[in-house]
């Protein structure tokens, strides 16, 4: 059976942030992820987390200014001292929140600069600065492919780029979060790459396509999709991370079909 993760940066956007936790406890979750904790205090998610018995499955290290625009820094050669400082400041809260993946966002392709082969290195580097520090706090890194759509010019946006980007790092601490989502509109193919790659998957994620929104909104079969996760043996979360179409809890009937 799924272990369902709600996603707060997605999920009861009604609310405040930190009120958020006792909602998704409420409808039945048991795990949370979002970007990023760090426009709050420790002590306060750690408070929250507790109150509603919830596992902090997953976050982002910190991505650049995200409401400018920026969508991670981790490929930028002009950012190397501030992905390393964001290191430290998520170990900072992953250990504090018992959180066991953090998840690299890895940025867009600078307009004025397109030197890929720069910004793939840049990129490796940083992956193989962060990767052994993760491993010695017992946490797993991620990166994920994210599709070009809704995030035009993002340097990482296949598998088959995903798969080139852990062979370089060359670390066993590297993995892919794998966005259902994303990989269905960027490839298809959704779980035969699901299973070639499965060793190396630390997390996924959902949302029916098009549109973003509820499974069994939209083209992708999750139905059967959920039942290969348990097959294959799956025992990581599941991320969901949709826009809801009417109202988080309103919206939940296809979770609940899945929990029985
Ligand atoms: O957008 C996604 O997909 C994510 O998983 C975010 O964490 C980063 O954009
Ligand atoms: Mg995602």
């Amino acid at each position: 059976m799924p272990k369902f993760s709600a996603n707060l940066s997605f999920l009861y956007q009604d609310l405040p942030f930190l009120d958020r936790f006792a909602a998704a406890a409420r409808d039945g979750f048991m795990g949370l992820e979002y970007l990023g904790p760090y426009a709050e205090p420790k002590e306060m998610v750690v408070d929250a987390l507790k109150a509603n018995g919830l596992t902090q499955v997953l976050f982002n290290l910190p991505s650049g200014d995200w409401a400018g625009g920026e969508r991670g820094i981790a490929c930028l050669p002009d950012r190397v001292d501030e992905f390393r400082d964001g290191v430290a400041a998520a170990l900072d809260y992953a250990a504090v929140l018992d959180c066991k993946r953090l998840n690299v966002i890895s940025g867009l392709v600078p307009k004025d600069d397109a030197d890929l082969e720069t910004l793939e290195r840049v990129l490796v580097d940083n992956l193989r600065y962060a990767a052994p520090r993760m491993a010695d706090a017992g946490i797993k890194l991620l990166i994920e492919p994210i599709n070009l759509r809704d995030m035009p010019g993002f340097f990482l946006s296949t598998t088959d780029h995903a798969e080139r980007i852990l062979e370089k790092v060359g670390s066993d601490n590297l993995y892919i979060q794998y966005d259902f989502y994303h990989m269905q509109i960027m490839q298809g193919d959704l779980m035969q790459t699901f299973e070639r790659l499965m060793d190396r998957i630390a997390h996924v994620q959902l949302a029916d396509n098009p549109g973003r929104n509820e499974p069994g909104t939209g083209e992708i079969n999750y139905g059967f999709i959920l039942s290969e996760l348990d097959r294959l043996g799956y025992d990581g979360w599941v991320g969901c991370e949709y826009r809801p179409k009417a109202g988080t809890t309103e919206g939940l009937g296809w979770m609940r079909l899945y929990r029985m």
